[in-house]
Protein backbone atom coordinates (compact mmCIF):
# COMPACT_ATOMS: atom_id res chain seq x y z
CA UNK A 1 0.00 0.00 0.00
CA UNK A 2 1.02 3.36 -1.24
CA UNK A 3 2.26 5.78 2.52
CA UNK A 4 0.24 8.64 2.66
CA UNK A 5 2.04 11.88 1.29
CA UNK A 6 4.45 9.53 -0.62
CA UNK A 7 6.20 11.10 -4.12
CA UNK A 8 3.92 10.38 -7.05
CA UNK A 9 4.91 7.00 -9.44
CA UNK A 10 3.55 4.20 -10.58
CA UNK A 11 1.10 1.79 -8.90
CA UNK A 12 1.60 -1.30 -7.58
CA UNK A 13 0.61 -4.55 -8.83
CA UNK A 14 1.06 -8.28 -7.36
CA UNK A 15 4.43 -9.92 -6.80
CA UNK A 16 6.95 -7.26 -8.68
CA UNK A 17 4.88 -3.99 -7.46
CA UNK A 18 5.79 -1.07 -9.74
CA UNK A 19 8.79 -2.92 -11.69
CA UNK A 20 6.41 -4.47 -13.78
CA UNK A 21 6.34 -0.80 -15.18
CA UNK A 22 10.26 -0.27 -15.05
CA UNK A 23 10.72 -3.39 -16.84
CA UNK A 24 8.21 -2.42 -19.34
CA UNK A 25 9.36 1.29 -20.13
CA UNK A 26 12.95 0.05 -20.53
CA UNK A 27 13.90 -3.50 -19.22
CA UNK A 28 17.58 -3.48 -20.38
CA UNK A 29 18.67 -0.19 -18.96
CA UNK A 30 16.60 1.04 -15.36
CA UNK A 31 18.30 3.66 -15.00
CA UNK A 32 17.07 5.22 -18.73
CA UNK A 33 13.54 3.26 -17.32
CA UNK A 34 13.36 5.45 -13.73
CA UNK A 35 14.48 8.85 -15.37
CA UNK A 36 11.68 8.29 -18.27
CA UNK A 37 8.90 7.66 -15.22
CA UNK A 38 9.65 10.79 -13.65
CA UNK A 39 9.29 12.34 -16.43
CA UNK A 40 6.09 10.96 -16.99
CA UNK A 41 5.37 11.97 -13.65
CA UNK A 42 6.61 15.54 -13.53
CA UNK A 43 8.22 14.93 -11.09
CA UNK A 44 12.02 14.76 -9.89
CA UNK A 45 10.99 12.30 -6.46
CA UNK A 46 9.89 8.70 -8.17
CA UNK A 47 8.06 6.73 -5.67
CA UNK A 48 7.44 3.47 -6.28
CA UNK A 49 7.40 -0.10 -5.11
CA UNK A 50 9.85 -2.57 -6.12
CA UNK A 51 7.80 -5.87 -4.85
CA UNK A 52 7.22 -4.94 -1.51
CA UNK A 53 9.63 -2.57 -1.00
CA UNK A 54 8.91 0.96 -0.58
CA UNK A 55 11.50 2.89 -3.25
CA UNK A 56 11.97 6.53 -4.09
CA UNK A 57 14.51 7.47 -7.25
CA UNK A 58 15.83 10.76 -7.20
CA UNK A 59 16.38 12.13 -10.62
CA UNK A 60 17.76 15.95 -10.17
CA UNK A 61 21.04 17.27 -8.47
CA UNK A 62 19.74 18.75 -5.52
CA UNK A 63 17.76 15.59 -4.53
CA UNK A 64 20.72 13.52 -4.90
CA UNK A 65 23.02 15.78 -3.18
CA UNK A 66 20.82 16.04 -0.73
CA UNK A 67 20.35 12.14 0.22
CA UNK A 68 24.42 11.90 -0.30
CA UNK A 69 24.60 14.84 2.22
CA UNK A 70 21.86 13.22 5.29
CA UNK A 71 22.88 10.44 7.44
CA UNK A 72 19.34 9.10 7.40
CA UNK A 73 20.26 7.83 3.72
CA UNK A 74 23.25 6.01 4.97
CA UNK A 75 21.49 2.68 5.38
CA UNK A 76 22.22 -0.75 2.60
CA UNK A 77 19.27 -2.90 2.07
CA UNK A 78 20.45 -6.10 4.08
CA UNK A 79 18.63 -8.66 1.25
CA UNK A 80 19.56 -12.40 0.26
CA UNK A 81 21.81 -11.65 -2.49
CA UNK A 82 24.57 -9.40 -0.14
CA UNK A 83 24.25 -12.57 2.78
CA UNK A 84 24.38 -15.28 -0.23
CA UNK A 85 27.88 -13.63 -1.10
CA UNK A 86 29.06 -13.50 1.91
CA UNK A 87 28.81 -17.12 3.54
CA UNK A 88 25.33 -16.10 4.85
CA UNK A 89 25.72 -12.90 6.54
CA UNK A 90 25.85 -9.51 5.49
CA UNK A 91 29.79 -8.51 5.38
CA UNK A 92 32.10 -6.14 3.81
CA UNK A 93 31.61 -2.90 2.79
CA UNK A 94 29.48 -2.30 0.13
CA UNK A 95 26.33 -3.54 1.56
CA UNK A 96 26.98 -2.86 5.45
CA UNK A 97 25.78 -0.04 7.73
CA UNK A 98 25.39 0.76 11.33
CA UNK A 99 28.51 0.24 13.73
CA UNK A 100 30.05 -2.95 11.53
CA UNK A 101 30.30 -0.52 8.51
CA UNK A 102 31.30 2.31 10.61
CA UNK A 103 34.12 0.77 12.63
CA UNK A 104 35.16 -1.63 9.23
CA UNK A 105 35.65 1.79 7.03
CA UNK A 106 37.34 3.27 9.21
CA UNK A 107 39.84 1.49 10.05
CA UNK A 108 40.11 0.38 6.37
CA UNK A 109 40.74 3.50 5.24
CA UNK A 110 42.86 5.00 7.91
CA UNK A 111 44.98 1.94 7.23
CA UNK A 112 44.96 2.05 3.72
CA UNK A 113 46.48 5.37 3.64
CA UNK A 114 49.47 4.41 5.37
CA UNK A 115 50.91 2.05 2.48
CA UNK A 116 49.47 5.00 0.08
CA UNK A 117 46.56 4.22 -0.70
CA UNK A 118 43.81 7.07 -1.70
CA UNK A 119 46.93 9.97 -1.02
CA UNK A 120 49.73 10.95 -2.79
CA UNK A 121 52.51 9.35 -2.29
CA UNK A 122 55.87 8.75 -3.71
CA UNK A 123 56.15 5.05 -3.26
CA UNK A 124 52.27 4.43 -4.76
CA UNK A 125 53.31 6.59 -7.49
CA UNK A 126 56.28 4.20 -8.27
CA UNK A 127 54.32 1.08 -8.16
CA UNK A 128 52.00 2.45 -10.36
CA UNK A 129 54.36 3.67 -12.56
CA UNK A 130 55.93 -0.13 -13.34
CA UNK A 131 52.60 -1.30 -13.89
CA UNK A 132 52.26 1.39 -16.53
CA UNK A 133 55.72 0.59 -18.02
CA UNK A 134 54.14 -2.99 -18.26
CA UNK A 135 51.71 -2.26 -20.13
CA UNK A 136 53.53 -0.25 -22.23
CA UNK A 137 55.56 -3.00 -23.05
CA UNK A 138 52.90 -5.32 -23.59
CA UNK A 139 51.77 -3.34 -26.03
CA UNK A 140 54.78 -2.88 -28.15
CA UNK A 141 55.40 -6.42 -28.29
CA UNK A 142 51.97 -8.05 -28.28
CA UNK A 143 50.56 -8.80 -31.74
CA UNK A 144 47.01 -10.71 -31.18
CA UNK A 145 44.49 -10.64 -28.43
CA UNK A 146 44.79 -9.25 -24.86
CA UNK A 147 41.69 -10.20 -22.98
CA UNK A 148 41.32 -8.03 -19.76
CA UNK A 149 43.88 -5.59 -21.02
CA UNK A 150 43.80 -2.94 -18.49
CA UNK A 151 43.18 -5.35 -15.62
CA UNK A 152 46.15 -6.68 -14.21
CA UNK A 153 48.09 -3.52 -13.94
CA UNK A 154 45.12 -2.06 -11.73
CA UNK A 155 45.02 -5.15 -9.63
CA UNK A 156 48.60 -5.03 -8.69
CA UNK A 157 48.57 -1.42 -7.94
CA UNK A 158 45.93 -2.27 -5.39
CA UNK A 159 47.93 -5.60 -4.36
CA UNK A 160 50.88 -3.83 -3.67
CA UNK A 161 48.75 -1.82 -0.44
CA UNK A 162 47.08 -4.92 0.79
CA UNK A 163 49.44 -7.66 0.24
CA UNK A 164 52.87 -5.39 -0.09
CA UNK A 165 53.50 -7.54 -3.18
CA UNK A 166 53.15 -7.79 -7.33
CA UNK A 167 52.67 -10.24 -9.84
CA UNK A 168 54.97 -9.79 -12.35
CA UNK A 169 53.67 -9.94 -16.13
CA UNK A 170 54.56 -13.92 -16.24
CA UNK A 171 51.94 -14.47 -13.36
CA UNK A 172 49.35 -12.07 -15.25
CA UNK A 173 46.99 -15.25 -16.36
CA UNK A 174 46.31 -15.33 -12.19
CA UNK A 175 44.83 -11.75 -12.53
CA UNK A 176 43.09 -12.17 -15.36
CA UNK A 177 41.36 -14.82 -13.86
CA UNK A 178 40.45 -12.52 -10.97
CA UNK A 179 39.64 -9.86 -13.27
CA UNK A 180 37.07 -12.75 -15.38
CA UNK A 181 35.60 -13.38 -11.66
CA UNK A 182 35.17 -9.73 -11.15
CA UNK A 183 33.38 -8.63 -14.28
CA UNK A 184 30.81 -11.56 -13.71
CA UNK A 185 30.05 -9.79 -10.36
CA UNK A 186 29.35 -6.39 -12.12
CA UNK A 187 28.18 -8.19 -15.31
CA UNK A 188 25.81 -11.11 -14.64
CA UNK A 189 23.07 -9.26 -12.96
CA UNK A 190 20.89 -6.28 -14.00
CA UNK A 191 20.62 -2.99 -11.66
CA UNK A 192 18.59 -3.70 -9.18
CA UNK A 193 19.22 -6.98 -8.83
CA UNK A 194 15.51 -6.42 -9.12
CA UNK A 195 13.91 -9.78 -9.57
CA UNK A 196 16.20 -11.76 -7.35
CA UNK A 197 16.33 -9.10 -4.52
CA UNK A 198 12.64 -9.16 -4.83
CA UNK A 199 11.97 -13.28 -5.28
CA UNK A 200 15.55 -15.30 -5.01
CA UNK A 201 14.18 -18.21 -5.71
CA UNK A 202 14.78 -17.48 -9.21
CA UNK A 203 18.07 -18.63 -8.71
CA UNK A 204 17.25 -21.93 -9.52
CA UNK A 205 16.31 -21.06 -12.93
CA UNK A 206 18.12 -20.69 -16.39
CA UNK A 207 21.48 -21.26 -17.19
CA UNK A 208 22.91 -18.48 -14.56
CA UNK A 209 20.41 -18.73 -11.85
CA UNK A 210 19.10 -15.19 -13.44
CA UNK A 211 22.48 -13.77 -12.55
CA UNK A 212 22.60 -14.78 -9.54
CA UNK A 213 25.73 -17.89 -10.51
CA UNK A 214 28.10 -14.88 -11.93
CA UNK A 215 27.50 -13.22 -9.06
CA UNK A 216 27.91 -15.53 -5.90
CA UNK A 217 30.65 -17.29 -8.23
CA UNK A 218 32.05 -13.86 -9.48
CA UNK A 219 32.30 -12.92 -5.54
CA UNK A 220 33.82 -16.48 -4.44
CA UNK A 221 36.61 -16.42 -6.54
CA UNK A 222 38.09 -13.18 -5.63
CA UNK A 223 37.28 -14.20 -1.63
CA UNK A 224 39.39 -17.65 -2.29
CA UNK A 225 41.99 -15.51 -4.46
CA UNK A 226 42.39 -13.11 -1.54
CA UNK A 227 41.83 -16.20 1.42
CA UNK A 228 45.54 -17.84 -0.21
CA UNK A 229 46.79 -13.90 0.61
CA UNK A 230 45.17 -14.15 3.99
CA UNK A 231 47.13 -17.86 4.75
CA UNK A 232 50.20 -16.90 3.47
CA UNK A 233 50.61 -13.68 5.92
CA UNK A 234 49.04 -15.95 8.68
CA UNK A 235 52.35 -18.21 8.32
CA UNK A 236 55.31 -15.14 8.50
CA UNK A 237 53.13 -12.82 10.15
CA UNK A 238 55.70 -10.67 12.92
CA UNK A 239 54.26 -8.59 15.15
CA UNK A 240 57.43 -6.52 14.89
CA UNK A 241 57.43 -5.79 11.12
CA UNK A 242 53.81 -5.12 9.97
CA UNK A 243 54.80 -5.05 6.37
CA UNK A 244 51.05 -4.26 4.62
CA UNK A 245 47.40 -3.81 5.32
CA UNK A 246 46.77 -7.21 5.92
CA UNK A 247 49.07 -7.80 8.85
CA UNK A 248 47.53 -4.56 9.92
CA UNK A 249 44.24 -6.27 10.02
CA UNK A 250 45.95 -9.76 11.59
CA UNK A 251 47.14 -7.75 14.74
CA UNK A 252 43.61 -6.31 15.34
CA UNK A 253 42.59 -9.82 15.53
CA UNK A 254 45.31 -11.03 18.12
CA UNK A 255 44.90 -8.26 19.72
CA UNK A 256 41.29 -8.71 20.40
CA UNK A 257 41.82 -12.24 20.79
CA UNK A 258 44.29 -11.70 23.71
CA UNK A 259 41.85 -8.83 25.41
CA UNK A 260 38.76 -10.98 24.92
CA UNK A 261 37.14 -7.90 23.08
CA UNK A 262 34.21 -8.58 20.63
CA UNK A 263 33.41 -6.26 17.88
CA UNK A 264 33.20 -6.33 14.14
CA UNK A 265 36.86 -7.60 13.59
CA UNK A 266 36.67 -11.42 11.86
CA UNK A 267 38.27 -13.33 9.20
CA UNK A 268 35.13 -13.71 7.17
CA UNK A 269 34.96 -9.70 7.34
CA UNK A 270 38.78 -8.85 6.55
CA UNK A 271 38.06 -11.73 3.46
CA UNK A 272 35.06 -9.92 2.43
CA UNK A 273 35.87 -6.33 2.53
CA UNK A 274 39.02 -6.91 0.28
CA UNK A 275 36.90 -8.19 -1.95
CA UNK A 276 35.07 -5.15 -1.93
CA UNK A 277 38.21 -3.46 -3.15
CA UNK A 278 39.19 -5.76 -5.29
CA UNK A 279 35.50 -5.99 -7.39
CA UNK A 280 35.72 -2.77 -8.50
CA UNK A 281 39.53 -2.41 -9.05
CA UNK A 282 39.67 -5.41 -11.63
CA UNK A 283 36.52 -4.30 -13.15
CA UNK A 284 34.79 -0.78 -13.11
CA UNK A 285 38.53 0.92 -13.21
CA UNK A 286 39.59 -0.98 -16.43
CA UNK A 287 36.22 -0.29 -17.42
CA UNK A 288 36.84 3.25 -17.43
CA UNK A 289 39.63 3.01 -19.35
CA UNK A 290 38.15 1.08 -22.21
CA UNK A 291 35.17 3.70 -22.31
CA UNK A 292 37.31 6.25 -22.68
CA UNK A 293 39.37 4.44 -25.57
CA UNK A 294 35.91 3.87 -27.02
CA UNK A 295 35.19 7.57 -26.91
CA UNK A 296 38.33 8.46 -28.15
CA UNK A 297 38.03 6.19 -31.15
CA UNK A 298 34.90 7.87 -32.16
CA UNK A 299 36.68 11.52 -31.67
CA UNK A 300 40.25 11.42 -32.70
CA UNK A 301 40.30 14.78 -32.89
CA UNK A 302 39.89 14.92 -29.32
CA UNK A 303 42.58 12.14 -28.94
CA UNK A 304 44.89 14.35 -31.18
CA UNK A 305 44.26 17.18 -28.83
CA UNK A 306 45.06 15.47 -25.33
CA UNK A 307 48.27 13.53 -27.27
CA UNK A 308 49.42 17.89 -28.20
CA UNK A 309 48.96 18.83 -24.98
CA UNK A 310 50.89 15.78 -23.50
CA UNK A 311 53.68 16.06 -25.93
CA UNK A 312 53.69 20.47 -24.73
CA UNK A 313 54.13 19.46 -21.22
CA UNK A 314 55.74 16.55 -20.94
CA UNK A 315 57.74 15.40 -24.02
CA UNK A 316 58.59 12.16 -25.00
CA UNK A 317 61.20 11.40 -22.63
CA UNK A 318 59.82 10.37 -19.41
CA UNK A 319 56.18 9.40 -18.55
CA UNK A 320 53.58 12.21 -16.87
CA UNK A 321 53.66 12.21 -13.09
CA UNK A 322 50.92 13.33 -10.71
CA UNK A 323 52.81 16.60 -10.71
CA UNK A 324 52.06 17.21 -14.15
CA UNK A 325 48.07 16.60 -13.84
CA UNK A 326 47.13 20.13 -13.10
CA UNK A 327 49.25 21.60 -16.52
CA UNK A 328 47.47 19.01 -18.37
CA UNK A 329 43.68 20.74 -18.01
CA UNK A 330 42.30 19.11 -21.59
CA UNK A 331 43.02 15.33 -20.50
CA UNK A 332 41.36 16.18 -17.09
CA UNK A 333 38.33 17.69 -18.70
CA UNK A 334 38.45 14.31 -21.07
CA UNK A 335 38.10 12.16 -17.91
CA UNK A 336 35.13 14.39 -16.64
CA UNK A 337 33.78 13.96 -19.83
CA UNK A 338 33.67 9.92 -20.11
CA UNK A 339 32.54 9.94 -16.33
CA UNK A 340 29.71 11.81 -17.16
CA UNK A 341 28.98 10.64 -20.62
CA UNK A 342 29.26 6.96 -19.15
CA UNK A 343 28.07 6.75 -15.60
CA UNK A 344 29.83 3.54 -14.60
CA UNK A 345 27.32 2.92 -11.81
CA UNK A 346 23.84 4.78 -12.84
CA UNK A 347 22.55 4.29 -9.56
CA UNK A 348 25.17 4.68 -7.49
CA UNK A 349 24.76 1.95 -4.69
CA UNK A 350 21.31 1.79 -3.16
CA UNK A 351 20.57 3.25 -0.19
CA UNK A 352 18.18 2.35 2.98
CA UNK A 353 16.32 5.01 5.25
CA UNK A 354 16.99 4.68 8.49
CA UNK A 355 14.31 6.57 9.71
CA UNK A 356 11.00 8.07 9.07
CA UNK A 357 11.42 11.33 7.45
CA UNK A 358 10.97 13.82 4.63
CA UNK A 359 12.53 14.72 1.25
CA UNK A 360 11.64 17.81 -1.13
CA UNK A 361 8.00 18.33 0.65
CA UNK A 362 7.29 14.10 0.56
CA UNK A 363 7.08 11.31 3.62
CA UNK A 364 9.93 8.82 3.49
CA UNK A 365 8.68 5.89 5.58
CA UNK A 366 11.48 3.96 7.58
CA UNK A 367 13.62 1.01 5.52
CA UNK A 368 12.32 3.07 2.23
CA UNK A 369 15.06 2.10 -0.61
CA UNK A 370 16.64 5.38 -1.45
CA UNK A 371 17.95 5.34 -5.27
CA UNK A 372 20.28 8.25 -6.57
CA UNK A 373 19.69 8.34 -10.17
CA UNK A 374 23.29 9.53 -11.23
CA UNK A 375 22.61 8.43 -14.80
CA UNK A 376 19.77 11.21 -14.91
CA UNK A 377 22.22 14.49 -12.92
CA UNK A 378 24.93 13.49 -15.88
CA UNK A 379 22.28 13.31 -18.41
CA UNK A 380 19.98 16.28 -17.30
CA UNK A 381 19.56 19.08 -20.71
CA UNK A 382 18.77 21.77 -17.96
CA UNK A 383 22.62 21.06 -16.88
CA UNK A 384 24.35 20.06 -20.02
CA UNK A 385 22.23 21.59 -22.40
CA UNK A 386 23.41 18.68 -24.87
CA UNK A 387 24.44 16.03 -22.59
CA UNK A 388 23.82 12.86 -25.62
CA UNK A 389 27.31 14.88 -27.59
CA UNK A 390 31.17 14.33 -26.07
CA UNK A 391 32.37 16.94 -25.25
CA UNK A 392 34.96 17.64 -23.13
CA UNK A 393 35.12 21.69 -23.41
CA UNK A 394 32.31 21.40 -21.33
CA UNK A 395 34.82 21.32 -18.79
CA UNK A 396 36.74 24.41 -19.40
CA UNK A 397 36.74 27.74 -19.64
CA UNK A 398 37.71 30.31 -22.69
CA UNK A 399 41.26 30.37 -22.17
CA UNK A 400 41.63 26.35 -21.99
CA UNK A 401 41.78 26.14 -17.94
CA UNK A 402 39.59 23.62 -16.24
CA UNK A 403 36.71 24.59 -14.38
CA UNK A 404 36.84 24.50 -10.87
CA UNK A 405 33.36 23.65 -9.82
CA UNK A 406 32.87 20.26 -11.02
CA UNK A 407 29.16 19.40 -10.66
CA UNK A 408 29.50 15.70 -11.76
CA UNK A 409 29.38 12.71 -9.32
CA UNK A 410 30.72 9.32 -10.75
CA UNK A 411 31.92 8.69 -7.61
CA UNK A 412 28.78 9.56 -5.31
CA UNK A 413 28.94 11.72 -2.56
CA UNK A 414 32.33 12.81 -1.73
CA UNK A 415 34.67 15.57 -3.37
CA UNK A 416 32.34 16.10 -5.87
CA UNK A 417 29.87 17.07 -3.32
CA UNK A 418 32.22 19.46 -1.63
CA UNK A 419 32.60 20.93 -4.83
CA UNK A 420 35.93 20.46 -5.50
CA UNK A 421 38.04 20.42 -8.69
CA UNK A 422 39.35 16.29 -8.33
CA UNK A 423 42.74 17.66 -8.27
CA UNK A 424 43.47 17.55 -4.84
CA UNK A 425 45.82 15.55 -3.89
CA UNK A 426 45.31 14.05 -0.07
CA UNK A 427 41.10 14.83 0.31
CA UNK A 428 40.25 12.24 3.25
CA UNK A 429 38.20 9.33 0.94
CA UNK A 430 36.07 9.32 4.06
CA UNK A 431 34.33 12.78 4.01
CA UNK A 432 33.54 12.83 7.75
CA UNK A 433 31.06 9.78 7.94
CA UNK A 434 29.18 10.15 5.02
CA UNK A 435 29.08 6.88 2.51
CA UNK A 436 30.85 7.69 -0.80
CA UNK A 437 33.18 5.86 -2.92
CA UNK A 438 36.50 4.24 -0.89
CA UNK A 439 38.75 4.21 -4.15
CA UNK A 440 37.93 7.74 -5.64
CA UNK A 441 41.06 8.82 -5.07
CA UNK A 442 43.05 5.99 -5.85
CA UNK A 443 40.61 5.70 -8.96
CA UNK A 444 41.48 8.93 -10.40
CA UNK A 445 45.65 8.98 -9.88
CA UNK A 446 45.65 5.46 -11.48
CA UNK A 447 43.14 6.21 -14.22
CA UNK A 448 44.96 9.44 -14.97
CA UNK A 449 48.45 7.86 -14.87
CA UNK A 450 47.97 4.97 -17.18
CA UNK A 451 45.74 7.06 -19.62
CA UNK A 452 48.52 9.98 -19.79
CA UNK A 453 51.03 7.34 -20.52
CA UNK A 454 48.79 5.37 -23.14
CA UNK A 455 48.35 8.56 -25.32
CA UNK A 456 51.89 9.79 -24.87
CA UNK A 457 52.75 6.51 -26.53
CA UNK A 458 50.29 5.29 -28.67
CA UNK A 459 47.72 5.88 -31.15
CA UNK A 460 44.92 3.94 -30.96
CA UNK A 461 42.26 3.45 -33.95
CA UNK A 462 39.49 1.19 -35.40
CA UNK A 463 40.73 -1.86 -37.13
CA UNK A 464 39.25 -2.28 -40.90
CA UNK A 465 36.53 -4.36 -40.73
CA UNK A 466 36.20 -4.32 -37.45
CA UNK A 467 33.28 -2.08 -35.74
CA UNK A 468 33.54 -0.45 -32.39
CA UNK A 469 31.06 -0.44 -29.82
CA UNK A 470 28.79 2.65 -30.24
CA UNK A 471 29.03 5.15 -27.20
CA UNK A 472 25.27 3.63 -25.59
CA UNK A 473 26.26 0.02 -26.15
CA UNK A 474 26.67 -0.99 -23.02
CA UNK A 475 26.17 -3.49 -20.47
CA UNK A 476 24.39 -2.99 -17.50
CA UNK A 477 24.82 -4.84 -14.60
CA UNK A 478 25.81 -3.74 -10.76
CA UNK A 479 27.51 -1.35 -12.98
CA UNK A 480 28.10 -0.66 -16.32
CA UNK A 481 30.77 -2.74 -18.86
CA UNK A 482 32.01 -2.05 -22.13
CA UNK A 483 31.37 -4.96 -25.00
CA UNK A 484 34.44 -6.35 -26.21
CA UNK A 485 36.15 -5.18 -29.55
CA UNK A 486 38.93 -4.79 -31.35
CA UNK A 487 41.56 -1.73 -31.21
CA UNK A 488 44.66 -1.22 -33.27
CA UNK A 489 47.47 0.44 -31.12
CA UNK A 490 50.08 2.00 -33.49
CA UNK A 491 53.18 3.39 -31.60
CA UNK A 492 53.67 6.97 -31.73
CA UNK A 493 57.31 8.32 -33.63
C1 LIG B 1 35.93 4.48 -11.81
C2 LIG B 1 35.84 3.69 -10.78
C3 LIG B 1 34.81 3.74 -9.69
C4 LIG B 1 33.56 4.31 -9.67
C5 LIG B 1 32.85 5.06 -10.80
C6 LIG B 1 33.01 4.08 -8.36
C7 LIG B 1 31.77 4.54 -7.94
C8 LIG B 1 31.22 4.25 -6.69
C9 LIG B 1 29.91 4.68 -6.26
C10 LIG B 1 28.93 5.53 -7.07
C11 LIG B 1 29.72 4.18 -5.02
C12 LIG B 1 28.47 4.33 -4.15
C13 LIG B 1 28.71 5.36 -3.09
C14 LIG B 1 27.44 5.66 -2.34
O1 LIG B 1 26.81 4.78 -1.76
O2 LIG B 1 27.07 6.83 -2.36
C15 LIG B 1 30.91 3.44 -4.65
C16 LIG B 1 31.07 2.79 -3.46
C17 LIG B 1 32.21 2.11 -3.11
N1 LIG B 1 33.38 2.03 -3.83
FE1 LIG B 1 33.68 2.81 -5.67
N2 LIG B 1 33.91 3.38 -7.62
C18 LIG B 1 35.02 3.15 -8.39
C19 LIG B 1 36.20 2.52 -8.00
C20 LIG B 1 36.42 1.98 -6.76
C21 LIG B 1 37.64 1.37 -6.35
C22 LIG B 1 38.89 1.25 -7.20
C23 LIG B 1 37.46 0.93 -5.07
C24 LIG B 1 38.42 0.23 -4.15
C25 LIG B 1 39.71 0.18 -4.30
C26 LIG B 1 36.11 1.27 -4.69
C27 LIG B 1 35.57 0.95 -3.48
C28 LIG B 1 34.27 1.27 -3.12
C29 LIG B 1 33.67 0.83 -1.88
C30 LIG B 1 34.32 -0.04 -0.81
C31 LIG B 1 32.37 1.36 -1.87
C32 LIG B 1 31.32 1.19 -0.78
C33 LIG B 1 31.55 2.30 0.20
C34 LIG B 1 30.55 2.29 1.31
O3 LIG B 1 29.42 1.89 1.09
O4 LIG B 1 30.94 2.71 2.41
N3 LIG B 1 35.51 1.91 -5.74
N4 LIG B 1 31.81 3.51 -5.68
Amino acid sequence: KRPPNFPPGPPSLPIYGSYWFVLLCNYKYIYKSFDTLARWYNTKLLGLHLGPLPTVVACDLDTVKEIFARPEFNGRLDCYISQARAMGVTLGLFFTDSDLWLEQRRFTLRHLRDYGFARRSGLQEENVRQEVMDLLALLNSSKGREDYLFCPGMINCLWSVLAGDRFPPEAHKKLRQVAEASFHFVKDVEPTGGALVLTPWLRHFGRNGFGFNGLVKGTGYVTEFFREAVKDHKKNYSEDSLRDFIDDYIQELKKNDTKNIVNSFSEDQLLLLATDLILPTAATVPAMLTFTLIMLLHHPQVMLKAQKEIDGVVGRDRLPSLDDRSSLPYLEAIQREVHRRQSLLPLSVFRRCTEDTMLNGYFIPQHTLVVPNLWSVHNDPELWGDPENFRPERFLDEEGRLLRKDITMPFGGGRSLERLTGMEEDVPDDCRGRRVCAGETFSRFTIYLFLAALLQNFTFSAPEGKPIPGLDDVISGFSVSPPDFWVKVVPRN
